[in-house]
């Protein structure tokens, strides 16, 4: 699926081929029945990887992150499956999508995830570096409802489409860094 050239700027390693191709095998399956995803066929499944790891090039190191609505596993479960050392909260209330989830998690024994079956607004207990999210919500809403875990410091990263400018206005962010790939715009708040 990935040679090793295509994953050297994001310093990953075979175990993250061997788990994309796990993950890619096991979405195609349950994708179909439990509609969890629009695109199944290989080539959307991996240029929805590199977009979900391509902000490891850019960002800072991280202990611990939480990605909102994370459903068939973009970009949360991804940066999971990348980053083994960092703790890791997917949060998504949608049923079909948790098991899902979960049912990764446990056939890749990815010790480091936790899947939370709820709203973001109705976690409690949790805070991380770093909140990710894609295709959930504008970037005001976003930064308001992951008040619930956030920390002092922690930063954003969200993966927003073209309409970016118009939110951070609205947002009244400031010290943002925006990275662009094709259509994609990285949206990184440090804290
Ligand atoms: C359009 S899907 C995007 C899924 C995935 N992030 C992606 O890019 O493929 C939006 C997801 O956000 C979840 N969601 C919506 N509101 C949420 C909230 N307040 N807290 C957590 N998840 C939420 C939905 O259940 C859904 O799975």
């Amino acid at each position: 699926m990935f040679t090793k050239e295509e994953l050297i700027d994001f310093k990953l390693d075979s175990e993250f081929i061997n788990r994309c191709e796990t993950f890619t095998s096991l979405l195609k399956q349950w994708g179909k029945v439990h509609n969890l995803s629009g695109s199944l066929d290989d080539e959307s499944i991996k240029e929805n990887i590199i977009d979900s790891i391509y902000p490891l090039s850019f960002i800072d190191s991280f202990d611990s992150f939480a990605d909102i609505g994370t459903g068939a596993g973009y970009p949360g479960l991804i940066l999971a499956m990348a980053n083994s050392d960092a703790k890791c909260y997917l949060i998504e209330p949608r049923l079909k999508r948790v098991a899902f989830l979960n049912f990764v998690k446990n056939t890749l024994k990815l010790k480091n995830v936790e899947v939370i079956a709820k709203r973001v607004e109705d976690v409690e207990g949790v805070n991380v570096d770093l909140i990710t999210s894609r295709a959930v919500t504008n970037t005001k809403l976003l930064m308001d409802i992951t008040e619930t875990i956030k920390k002092e410091n922690s930063s954003f990263l969200f993966y927003k489409g073209s309409l970016l400018n118009d939110e951070l206005e609205e947002a009244k962010i400031n010290n943002q860094k925006i990275v662009k790939r094709n259509d994609r715009n990285y949206l990184y708040i440090k804290g």
